[in-house]
């Protein structure tokens, strides 16, 4: 695996509040990395650094081994970007958008013209390529921001949360264009906080938190990480703590907690107990109303390593 873009101890400040802190993390040659992490947790900030739209306090960045300095065009031209925020001309048809943000890298004549046709098909936006863009829906208009982002071939194509507030149909019709393109060669780096997102398309995954990567590794190895445990989630009708805080005296139980009256339980997957764990609710006249068990995905890894869910 050949690395791309290396970032080296990064760190950024805003107003006295530390948002990405000592992020040190490779991109190798055409993989998909995935950025998983909740609102806040400094995704865009972090690429937002990458492509040159925000200031970093310090740190090091490098591509293709050559240290990147503020404003490099040279880096700039490589790389293409799918803002999170719709960059779009709403008055203009599909087609002079993306000849537009394409020309800007320097694309002319047939070539920028067969490049602007083939990002259009790409992101089956070809038959609609004389529309104007406000006559478009939600997920048409997050197409045609990829294709804007992707259509002078780059190196590393950088995508903030391309896929948030679209139906089904279009996101699905997103992560299947975004695997092609790398298989065709190009790198992607991937922010999101939907998981399912993750499972579909991820080659390697950073799990970052409050400015800080908690843990990376392709979606198996995070997963072994914490196969030998499972999570266990009981819908009460009155949850009490008191119930709860006892299910801790259970063999096998790691953690025990109660929100909007779902007692969510970490356990070891090899210890037998949940007729024990329905017995001592009961025994505190708990009712139980549904009872889901889930094996490890990405959402109990995140759960293991912040307490949290992704969704909090
Ligand atoms: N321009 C800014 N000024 C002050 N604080 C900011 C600014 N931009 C981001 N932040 C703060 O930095 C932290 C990280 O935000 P960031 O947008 O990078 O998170 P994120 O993981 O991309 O989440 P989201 O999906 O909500 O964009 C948050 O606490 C946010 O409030």
């Amino acid at each position: 695996m050949k690395t791309l873009l290396e970032v080296k101890e990064l760190n950024k400040t805003f107003e006295c509040k530390k948002v990405v802190k000592n992020l040190s993390f490779s991109i190798y040659e055409k993989e998909i990395l995935c950025l998983l992490g909740p609102n806040g947790a400094g995704k865009s900030t972090t690429i937002n650094i990458l492509t040159g739209a925000l200031s970093y306090d310090s740190g090091q960045l490098f591509f293709h081994q050559r240290k990147l300095q503020a404003n490099d065009r040279g880096f700039k031209r490589k790389i293409g970007v799918v803002p999170q925020d719709l960059a779009l001309y709403e008055e203009l048809s599909a087609e002079v958008n993306v000849t537009f943000f394409a020309s800007l890298y320097g694309l002319k004549g047939e070539e920028l013209k067969n490049k602007v046709t083939e990002a259009l098909a790409f992101v089956g936006l070809g038959d609609r390529r004389k529309s104007v863009v406000k006559t478009f829906s939600g997920g048409m208009k997050r197409r045609l921001n990829i294709a804007c982002g992707m259509a002078h071939g780059p190196e590393l194509l950088i995508m903030d949360e391309p896929t948030v507030g679209i139906d089904p149909q279009s996101r699905l019709h997103i992560l299947t264009a975004i695997r092609r393109l790398r298989d065709q060669g190009m790198t992607i780096l991937y922010t999101t906080h939907y998981m399912e997102e993750v499972e579909e398309i991820s080659d390697r995954i950073i799990i970052i938190d409050q400015g800080e990567i908690l843990a990376s590794g392709s979606k198996e190895e995070l997963k072994a990480a914490v196969a030998n445990e499972q999570l266990i989630e009981i819908e009460v009708s009155e949850g009490k703590l008191i119930a709860v805080d006892q299910l801790y005296s259970l063999e096998g139980v790691k953690e025990a907690s109660l929100s909007d009256n779902k007692v969510s339980i970490k356990t070891l997957k090899n210890i037998d107990n949940l007729d024990r764990i329905i017995g001592k609710l009961l025994s505190f006249s708990i009712k139980i109303k549904n009872i889901s068990i889930e094996s490890a995905n990405l959402e109990t890894v995140f759960l293991q390593l912040t307490g949290r869910t992704l969704r909090d």
